[in-house]
């Protein structure tokens, strides 16, 4: 029992997220059991609520960096609340109704935290937050910082060692709007500690996939790429445990098939179009030498990084190779399996002996066979292959991290968010 716990625990749980491909609300409604080791979940439904086209082109624009005032802000903020609880009610048409919803929200805006702001030490910047005593964080009333405060002096505005990282679509309201206790806000409280606040699914991966003898790698492959490596489930096995975003999934290549085809297509069905070409691997090496494939982990990234620029310089690169439409898009799709196969090579204590996928990228059978093939011998299934759907698993993580929060149970893994302890994660907002 953790010193946190309700009675009454809630069982028939809603998780909803709209991930970095931004495109729809994956809800997801599942009946929840046990606690950690002996945590189960049971999907009862799923489904993915595609925004309205507004809205989307809204969000997308948001997340390429447009500038819009506080108005607008909020505007988009309540229309994704609204669309988030509407697929709320309707995950739960034909079912008992949910007494709990996990909303992750849509993220619109991440920013890592300075190097060494969590476990890897203090860094020169992250030492002056480091060093305040609990009891005086806040400046005194009078607006001049108390002993060891956040003052003029250690209070930057041009930089801060933290990360920084904005869900939109408010807990408050998708409470009030279904009736119903909503946890929201889930990356904060890991990020104010010094964390990236991001991956959290590793967590939820590490009680619904790990295996007694196996050591495993859950390959997320949504708009971004994240892993989890779980060792076999004996020892020290969840201090093994190793996480960090890979890089790019389907961001880049959504964007080169939208510009492809001229805005008549959103992605790349099943590899078909990538598979026509022929990756270009001078250039795969090229890309690969970016920095962030060398950070070693903990470390996160976003559509800030692998987003519109970034494609717009690979398009650039790609002209010196007289690349077409079909090698480009190969091209791009090389330098996703490439960067998640040699990050596992470079960073991982030892190779895994099954590599679960999940997430939109799982269902790109030439991405899926690309990655095959780097990896050889290690097999590359989905994580449906073991009971859990590669559709909506994170959507589910999101679920059970809102009964972790109701039970006071933390939802972090230091070594994965590179956080410097566990927290609770999430806001909690009563109907
Ligand atoms: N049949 C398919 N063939 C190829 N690609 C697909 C297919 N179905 C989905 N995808 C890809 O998956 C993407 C959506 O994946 P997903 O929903 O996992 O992303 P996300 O959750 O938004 O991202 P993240 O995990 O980074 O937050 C689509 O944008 C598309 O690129
Ligand atoms: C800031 C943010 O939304 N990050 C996402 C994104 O999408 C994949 C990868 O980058 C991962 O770090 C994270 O999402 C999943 C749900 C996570 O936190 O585990």
């Amino acid at each position: 029992m953790y010193p946190n716990e309700k009675a009454a625990i809630p069982t028939r749980v809603i998780g909803l997220i709209s991930g970095t491909s931004v495109d729809g609300i994956d809800a997801a409604l599942v009946e929840i059991s046990g606690q950690e080791l002996d945590l189960k979940i049971e999907l009862l439904a799923g489904e993915t609520y595609p925004y309205p086209d507004e809205l989307r082109e809204r969000i997308l624009a948001l997340c390429a960096g447009a500038a819009i005032s506080m108005a607008e802000l909020a505007l988009i903020d309540d229309a994704i609340a609204f669309s988030f609880a509407q697929a709320a009610q309707n995950i739960q048409s034909g079912h008992q109704a949910a007494n709990l919803i996990g909303s992750h929200g849509q993220t619109v805006y991440h920013r890592p935290p300075k190097k060494n702001a969590g476990t890897q030490g203090r860094g020169e910047e992250v030492g002056v937050l480091a060093v305040v005593p609990v009891e005086s964080k806040l400046p005194n009333p009078k607006g001049n910082a108390g002993t060891g405060g956040y003052g003029e002096k250690n209070l930057h505005l041009s930089h801060s060692p933290l990360g920084y990282s904005l869900q939109l679509g408010r807990g408050a309201l998708i409470a009030h709007l279904t009736g119903i206790t909503t946890v929201s806000n889930f990356r904060a409280a890991d990020i104010a500690i010094g964390g990236h606040g991001a991956p959290l699914v590793p967590r939820v991966d590490a009680y619904l996939l790990s295996h007694p003898q196996e050591g495993r790698c859950i390959q997320n492959i949504g708009g971004i790429g994240n892993v989890a490596y779980i060792p076999p489930r004996h020892g020290d096995w969840l201090s093994k445990i190793r996480a960090w975003d890979t890089g790019p999934g389907n961001s880049l290549l959504d964007l080169a098939v939208q510009h492809l085809s001229a805005g008549a297509k959103t992605y790349d069905e099943n590899g078909n179009w990538a598979a026509s070409g022929t990756p270009c691997y001078p250039l795969v090496e090229e890309w690969l030498k970016q920095e962030y494939f060398h950070l070693p982990p903990p470390k996160s990234t976003g559509r800030e990084l692998f987003g519109v620029t970034y494609l717009e310089q690979c398009l650039q690169d790609a002209q010196a190779y007289q690349l077409n439409s079909a090698d480009i898009l190969a091209t791009l799709t090389e330098l996703t399996a490439a960067s998640i196969a040699h990050s596992y090579q470079t960073f991982l204590p030892e190779m895994p002996q099954r590599v679960l996928l999940c997430g939109g990228g799982s269902r790109n059978l030439y991405l899926k066979q690309r990655l095959q093939l780097l990896l050889a011998s290690i097999p590359v299934l989905t994580t449906d292959e073991v009971g859990l759907s590669a559709d909506f698993k994170e959507a589910i993580a999101f679920a059970v991290l809102a009964y972790w929060r109701h039970l006071g149970i933390p939802g972090n893994l230091p070594t994965a968010t590179g956080a410097p302890g566990e927290v609770l994660l999430g806001e909690i907002h009563q109907c």
